[in-house]
């Protein structure tokens, strides 16, 4: 027989995981997002403590993050957590790791991989059919009453034998690039490296590859070369019809009022 208190002790014996903030998921799936007999979370945000006093009580067990994007691992986190060996984001990008120290320390860092990536480049094919045929533009100026009063609203373009410019040509952006084939689209790409296996035309240069892109995708990671990496230069380098989707991070587009305004 399995007495209450032997199941505390084996409960007390699990590896600790905690969750600072509860991903997307749990809000669908509630606990059974991380149900498991292996290890016991231990959940940050149902505490009224502040997360160093909510710590001080179990800094030492925790051996796992779970680590949304809402709730960055910071080098703090990490110095409070003197055991930790692992961070899992539920994330494909890890920017909200401080990956540097996880590195210092000897903690592992695990991501969510291509689990959103099909989605993901369906989004973005989407987001650039609907900016070339001026889908939800003309969607709008219906609703707002504008087409008996201002006429017909301007046509869109195809998006067959568009030039598309992929800044990041890893999980997402290749399944992108594959998805734009079949509707005749020139594609080249950008990236940390040339890829010697794939057909698209490469550049080392984002600038130049949007002198010669009618649309960039922006799918690479967020990291210190790509902060910023669209700015003023690139934007005037791809004119002002020019189209850019970002399905990857804001702080890659340089975001300047200023400078969006004069495009
Ligand atoms: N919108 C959404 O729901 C989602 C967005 N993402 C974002 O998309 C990003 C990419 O995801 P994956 O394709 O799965 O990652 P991945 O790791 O497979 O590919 C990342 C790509 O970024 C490129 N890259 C890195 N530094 C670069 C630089 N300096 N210049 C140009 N390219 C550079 C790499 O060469 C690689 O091709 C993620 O880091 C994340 O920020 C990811 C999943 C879902
Ligand atoms: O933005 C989402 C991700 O998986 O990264």
């Amino acid at each position: 027989m399995t007495t209450s208190s032997s199941i505390l002790s084996t409960t007390e014996n699990l590896p600790r995981v905690l969750i600072v903030k509860p991903p997307a998921a749990m809000a669908v799936l509630g606990d059974r997002f991380v149900a498991s007999t292996k290890f016991e979370i231990l959940k940050a945000f149902e505490s009224p403590l502040p997360l160093p006093e909510f710590l001080a009580n179990h800094s030492d067990s925790v051996s796992a993050v779970i680590a949304p994007l809402a709730a960055p691992v910071t080098a703090d986190l990490i110095r409070l957590l003197p055991n930790l060996r692992l961070v899992v984001t539920t994330s494909a990008g890890v920017d909200h790791v401080d990956l540097v120290e996880c590195r210092r320390r000897g903690i592992s860092v695990a991501n969510a991989g291509s689990s959103f990536s099909e989605d993901v480049a369906d989004t973005a094919v989407g987001l650039l059919i609907d900016v070339f045929r001026r889908i939800s533009a003309a969607n709008r100026f219906v609703k707002q009453r504008f087409w008996p009063l201002k006429g017909d609203y301007p046509l869109g373009s195809k998006l067959g034998r568009k030039r598309i410019g992929t800044v990041g040509l890893g999980s997402i952006g290749s399944k992108i690039a594959t998805r734009l084939e079949p509707f005749g689209c020139q594609i080249s790409y950008s990236s940390r490296n040339q890829k010697p296996c794939v057909p698209y035309h490469y550049y080392m240069d984002v600038e130049e590859m949007a002198a010669n892109s009618d649309a960039l995708i922006i799918c690479c990671e967020l990291n210190e070369k790509t902060v910023h990496l669209i700015n003023k230069d690139v934007l005037s380098a791809l004119g002002k019809q020019g189209v850019i989707v970002n399905v990857a991070r804001g702080a890659i587009i340089d975001e300047d009022g200023e400078m969006l305004e004069r495009r």
